[in-house]
């Protein structure tokens, strides 16, 4: 087992002017979730994005379970187990909810659809689906139709899709974005499950989900990395409280 499972080293990118990420170093360990905070307009989603391979930095470098994948393309690092989930306009609206897991699972395998073989026949497939759907409790929702789907519902599915890539790692980006109070507590515990198969990189602005989940919290800042702790190091540290959660002691 190769831990950390991620590293990332001295990634930088700027737009014109605007250092968007100015030299950022973190890693993520085996059965860990690290929280990835901080202000709007920080750095959050450049900084996944070229973690996923959707942007290209300017230069450092991101190492995946102890290989140099910088070069690699979002497709070849989703192939070597990289997790990207929570994109829910990847689903397809019109299909079943068991159809958008199967299909999932299929581009996975990098296989052309089949035109003599339907893939929805295809029992390997359908057992992968099944077994996912059953892990995000939407088996009885198997047959729906996507877009009748609720959000938190949808945000399930997106789950079940990433799972039958067998990730070895998770880039989450604001899971519980849109969500209620009651969706958020389920996705927190599914999270939790989850985290046990890999390692969760979580970027989350709902402070009660962070806290609940981290095992570390990085701070980002202006691209930079003030801060790297437990939840009791980061609620404690004056410089996080200044910069970002707002020194107004009730955080
Ligand atoms: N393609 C781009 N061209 C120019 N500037 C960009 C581009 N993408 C992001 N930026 C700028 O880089 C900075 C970081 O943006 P980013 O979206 O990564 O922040 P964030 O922390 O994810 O914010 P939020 O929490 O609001 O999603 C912002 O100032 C943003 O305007």
């Amino acid at each position: 087992m190769v831990d950390p499972v991620l590293d990332i080293r001295d990634i930088r990118k700027q737009f014109g002017a605007l250092k968007a990420s100015d030299g950022i170093s973190l890693d993520l360990k085996q059965g860990e979730i690290h929280a990835l905070i901080g202000p709007n307009g920080a750095g959050k989603s450049t900084l996944i994005g070229q973690i996923a391979g959707r942007l290209k930095p300017d230069s450092g470098s991101v190492h995946f379970l102890g290989q140099d994948i910088s070069t690699q393309s979002t497709v070849q690092r989703a192939r070597l187990g990289l997790g990207r989930t929570f994109q829910v306009s990847a689903l397809a609206m019109e299909n079943t909810v068991l159809e958008n897991v199967v299909l999932g699972a299929l581009g996975n395998r990098g296989k052309a659809f089949g035109f003599f073989k339907p893939v929805m026949h295809d029992k390997e497939l359908l057992l992968q689906a099944r077994a996912a759907l059953e892990r995000v409790e939407l088996i009885d929702d198997e047959a729906c139709i996507t877009a009748e789907l609720s959000h938190g519902q949808r945000r399930q599915l997106e789950v079940a899709v990433a799972l039958t890539m067998q990730p070895k790692a998770f880039l989450m980006d604001e899971p519980m974005a849109g969500m209620g109070a009651d969706g958020s507590k389920k996705l927190t515990k599914l999270l939790r499950e989850l985290s046990n198969d890999a390692p969760i990189l979580l970027v989350e602005h709902d402070m009660d989900a962070v806290f609940a989940l981290a095992d570390r919290i990085s701070v980002l800042v202006y691209g930079k990395i003030i801060a790297t702790g437990s939840v009791d190091e980061i609620r404690a540290n004056p410089d996080v409280r200044t910069a970002y959660l707002g020194d107004e002691g009730g955080v």
